[in-house]
């Protein structure tokens, strides 16, 4: 029994320091083929859509269950920054958390097998990238130096080498990629199943460098960038859908090159398994197929104050910022501008700074920004 024992944990690294936030609007049922990797964590499933729908929690594992009447329970008004009838409705899974890691996960997304056939512990992938440092100041040409077999390049400058915190990791997925509506509809049979295009490696994203951030399979630090990742305001209502992650991997982005964080993409892989349909998709986000020439430029653009030393003070220049210089786009940015603010409300109503009673002082301070040594000396 011990030996199995052994081996449960080392398949569930860091097991009381990670959430896993499922947003549904379908069924769980895809949990029974992730049990060997997930039954150890603790689940918190976003309900989305009509709330008197009971949906069943397969049996084994510990979880959270929160519909939208939970929603509106526990935010009152600020309820209204949570999306509806979208995805983004993960983020008050992170809000509710209190743990240091989120890994989220669609409800239509499985277990890959990598090139050797072996299972991939997306967890474990996972915390290992969260877990070692990023280099996003000059760019290693073996990818990420920190992963077994492989190291910093000859010209590689020591004084980078210790790198920075990373705050996300950012998984793939075999079969279905995460194609937009109009990419879908040319290209209805495209699967990556063909192993050659699984690609071995974990990069950092550099500083200044933005990427298109898929919520389907991937994790991050709460407590370094969980302010920054609100979903935005998407969905019913909303003159925009399924750009809740762009929206949220572009802001925190930005915050994490002014904090000194670090993004990493690649590895872990997934099986993506539900093509959702593109003409419904493309009714869903053709405005924002508009809006993202907009968007870009704007978040490559724009410059956030020193001033700015927390995510959550980030986070308010930047709702500031959008209202300044989106609305011009549509009315709509300064609707989800007031939104980002009801964002940060509802999360420190919910996450308030823990106070050292001895000094009276936040224990969560602003981190320094730079390196992992800065923050370690704090
Ligand atoms: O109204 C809704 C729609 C969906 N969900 C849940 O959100 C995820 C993703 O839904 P789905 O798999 O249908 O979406 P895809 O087209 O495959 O991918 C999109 O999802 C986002 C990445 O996560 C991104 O916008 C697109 O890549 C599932 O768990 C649904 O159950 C919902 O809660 N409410
Ligand atoms: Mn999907």
């Amino acid at each position: 029994m011990a030996g199995y024992h052994l081996e449960a944990i080392e398949a569930a690294p860091l097991k009381d320091d990670v959430d896993i936030v499922i947003p549904t609007i379908r069924s769980l049922d895809f949990l029974e083929q992730w049990r060997p990797f997930l039954r150890h964590y603790h689940l918190i499933i976003v309900q989305d859509g009509d709330p008197s729908i009971n949906i069943r929690v397969p049996d084994g594992y510990d979880y959270e269950l929160y519909n939208r009447n939970d929603i509106n329970r526990i935010l009152g008004p600020r309820a209204s920054c949570i999306s509806y009838k979208d995805g983004g409705c993960r983020c008050f899974g992170f809000m509710v958390s209190k743990k240091k890691y989120i890994y989220t996960i669609d409800d239509d997304c499985f277990v890959a097998k990598d090139p050797s056939g072996k299972e991939i512990n997306v967890i474990a992938q996972h915390i290992k990238n969260l877990e070692t440092p990023s280099t996003p100041h000059y760019f290693n040409t073996l990818y990420d130096p920190f992963r077994d077999g492989t190291d910093f390049v000859r010209g590689y400058p020591f004084s980078l080498r210790e790198g920075v915190q990373t705050a996300i990791s950012h998984g793939l997925w075999l079969n279905i990629p995460d194609y937009d509506a109009p990419t879908q509809l040319v290209k209805p049979r495209e699967r990556n199943t063909s192993l050659c295009r699984y690609v071995d490696a974990v990069m950092t994203i550099p500083k200044g460098v933005l990427y298109p951030m898929c919520g389907m399979n991937l994790a991050f630090n709460r407590e370094l960038i969980g302010p920054a990742m609100y979903f935005g305001l998407m969905g019913e209502g909303q003159p925009i859908s399924r750009y809740d992650d762009m929206w949220a991997g572009w802001a925190a982005k930005v915050v994490c090159d002014h904090l000194g964080f670090g993004v990493k993409t690649g590895l872990p892989y997934l099986w993506h398994s539900k093509a959702s349909n593109p003409f419904v998709n493309l009714k869903k986000e053709h405005k924002g197929l508009h809006w993202q020439e907009d968007m870009v430029p704007f978040f490559q653009n724009l410059r956030l104050s020193k001033e700015s030393d927390t995510a959550t003070k980030c986070y308010m220049e930047l709702s500031k910022m959008t209202k300044e210089n989106l609305t011009k786009v549509d009315p709509y940015f300064e609707n989800l501008a007031d939104a980002m603010v009801t964002w940060i409300e509802a999360w420190e109503e919910l996450n308030p700074p823990v106070k050292n009673e001895a000094c009276d002082e936040e224990l969560n301070p602003p981190v320094k920004k730079g390196s992992v040594k800065d923050v370690k000396a704090k």
